[in-house]
């Protein structure tokens, strides 16, 4: 098995959802599209779905970035500014590890978006633990699922 990677998750199985795929040998980021039809309200923050969840190795994470163009062109920023998608956050209970973009429209003029547009782009990263750390904790389920604090 890769080490690394992505599916389609299995509420949008038969979607007809593709793969994220780099668009040229030097592009770093992964394009990821959303997975149905969706409106960009102005002002507000709109959870995009993906259908996908990513796999890959511990110690790795996917990061999540606006596609630059729709931040240009159309006024969307991502609400978090950086997506973090964890390692374990893979096949969780809650939600199987699907993988959103939660889109923020500055602008005064809703921004619609067709199924298979490409709207965020992954790039898959390694961290740095520091010398003494003990985390041992296993993830129960989705986004938010380890607390309010
Ligand atoms: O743009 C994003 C950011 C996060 N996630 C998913 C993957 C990530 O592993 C999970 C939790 O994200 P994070 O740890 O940043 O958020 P949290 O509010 O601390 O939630 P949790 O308590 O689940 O860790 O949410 C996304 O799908 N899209």
């Amino acid at each position: 098995m890769q080490t690394r990677g992505f599916e389609v998750v299995s509420a949008y199985a038969d979607q007809n959802i593709q793969l994220p795929v780099r668009k040229t040998a030097g592009s770093a980021g992964y394009d990821l599209a959303a997975a149905r039809d969706i409106v960009l309200a102005p002002h507000v923050v709109t959870v995009v779905p993906t259908g996908l969840k990513a796999y890959m190795a511990q110690g790795e994470y996917l990061s999540i970035f606006i596609r630059s163009s729709l931040a240009f062109k159309k006024g969307i920023m991502l609400a978090n500014g950086t997506g973090i998608v964890d390692s374990d956050y893979y096949n969780n209970a809650d939600n199987e590890g699907h993988i959103m973009i939660a889109c923020y429209n500055t602008t005064d003029t809703p921004c619609a978006l067709e199924k298979g547009e490409r709207v965020g782009q992954g790039i898959f990263m390694a961290y740095l633990t520091v010398s003494d750390d003990a985390a041992d904790g296993i993830r129960s389920g989705g986004i938010g699922s380890t607390g309010t604090k």
